[in-house]
């Protein structure tokens, strides 16, 4: 092993990942939480044409101006306009129209009155307070968005503001980047599914299930590859025929020093360049990083359940958002918050606390995952969505005072 710091690590691994150039075309339907591979803009201005931000009355700005409740001016209601109407009708002056919010302004109309502020007998409307300026409570045409300029940029991550926009330009079909496909194995002899019957020696591959989980979470497809065992030649044939199926490969385990970690000598063997080979944090020191000739890059993770699951938030994130095309620096998210309690590393490799960030009283802190933080212990990473961070060299933080946190929240 050659440890390496993080940060070297994730500049390595960074520079492997090129973002994915083949798109789908799909429909808008299916477009949420899928990365958007085309400019989109619209021919239509937004609002498409004037229309009122109020229930009240469509008038004259100069004709009720100098109006008050001492004085009122009152108009004739020559027509009204429910939304969803042409108005043909022309409004002159000493005339107003009844009108509702979202229908169009007819002609004439430069200023809406909210009802709230008039007073109506028949088919007269008296204004009992003027308006404040010249098109008051009008949504110019145009006024948000001019055809032809640019809604959203190739990167976008389509949320639920994304499909507004996109609906109201009228995409009914979407250009996006390809899902990216992430295989999946776990190595190791002691392994067994969660439906087979467990026996003394054994334990749960519990690893396919986090990984699978955090790949659909971040916009891949997990291609399982299943449980495999600790012989050279099986996991050869394995890895082949991942790497030649998927764009990024995951596996757990294997990757140490003992004498059944053969994951780094077999990428080797197929043609693997070895790009990271240890890293000193903790948890996640023996992570091996490989890329092959076809573009497959390789992640060689610790089996230990908590160093996998770190490993991916720390590194395999960032390149999987670069892959799949998204927009961004490729940082980690990290904030500066208290901690609410004690936290402690040996200083010797760049430590990753797991617990949660909390909204406590209007500020967001740090609270520390009760139980012993073991890279072998899963149990006690139940709500983890935040890793604190203590650099080599800082072997405490006190209650109380600041840590670098890494936000696991999409
Ligand atoms: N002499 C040394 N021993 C170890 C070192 C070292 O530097 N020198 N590093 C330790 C660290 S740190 C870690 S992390 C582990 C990583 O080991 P491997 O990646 O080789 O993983 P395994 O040995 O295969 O398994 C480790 C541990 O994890 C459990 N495991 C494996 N796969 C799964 C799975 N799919 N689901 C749940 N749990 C799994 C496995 O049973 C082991 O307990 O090495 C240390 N040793
Ligand atoms: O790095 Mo290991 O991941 O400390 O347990
Ligand atoms: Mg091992």
């Amino acid at each position: 092993m050659t440890i390496i710091s993080v940060q070297e690590a994730q500049t390595i691994i960074l520079k492997l990942v090129e973002s994915l150039q083949e798109t789908d075309s799909i429909s808008l339907d299916e477009a949420t939480g899928r990365i958007l591979a085309q400019s989109i803009s619209s021919p239509l201005n937004f609002p498409y044409w004037d229309n009122s931000a109020m229930d009240g009355y469509g008038i004259r700005f100069e004709d009720v101006k100098q109006s008050n409740s001492d004085y009122p001016i009152t108009l004739d209601i020559v027509a009204e306009i429910p939304a969803g109407i042409n108005p043909k009708q022309s409004i002159q002056s000493g005339e107003a129209c009844r009108i509702f919010t979202g229908a169009m302004l007819p002609d004439g109309v430069d200023t809406i009155i909210m009802q709230e502020n008039t007073r109506k007998e028949g088919r007269k409307v008296t204004i009992l307070s003027p308006p404040n300026y010249l098109g008051e409570f009008v949504r110019k045409q145009g006024s948000f968005y001019q055809a032809g300029n640019i809604l959203l940029n190739p990167g976008s991550y389509i949320n639920e503001s994304e499909m507004a926009i996109l609906a109201t330009a009228q995409c009914s079909t979407v250009t996006v980047y390809r899902r990216p496909r992430v295989a999946i194995l776990s190595t190791g002899n002691e392994l067994i599914a969660p439906t087979e019957k467990l026996n003394p020696e054994q334990i749960i591959d519990s690893n396919q299930y986090a990984l699978k989980a955090f790949i659909l979470n971040n916009g891949g497809i997990p291609i399982s590859f299943g449980i495999v065992k600790d012989e050279p030649e099986i996991i050869k044939q394995k890895i082949r025929k991942a790497i030649n199926t998927a764009d990024f490969v995951l596996s757990t385990g294997g990757v140490s020093v003992g004498d059944y970690d053969y994951i780094n000598s077999i990428l080797a063997e197929l043609g693997g360049k070895i790009m990271v080979n240890g890293v000193a944090m903790k948890p996640g020191k023996p992570l091996t990083v490989a890329k092959f000739d076809n573009g497959c890059i390789y992640f060689g993770l610790p089996g230990n359940p908590v160093s996998a699951l770190v490993s991916c938030w720390r590194f395999v994130k960032l390149a999987l958002d670069k892959l799949s095309g998204i927009q961004g620096d490729y940082e980690p998210k990290l904030i500066t918050v208290k901690s609410q309690d004690n936290l402690s590393s040996k200083g010797q490799r760049e430590t990753y606390i797991w617990g949660q960030l909390k909204l406590i009283n209007g500020e967001y802190v740090f609270t520390l995952a009760q139980g012993s933080q073991n890279s072998a212990n899963l149990i006690n990473l139940a709500l983890t969505n935040a890793l604190a961070i203590l650099p080599i060299g800082v072997t405490k933080i006190d209650r109380g005072e600041i840590v670098k946190v890494l936000s696991l929240s999409n």
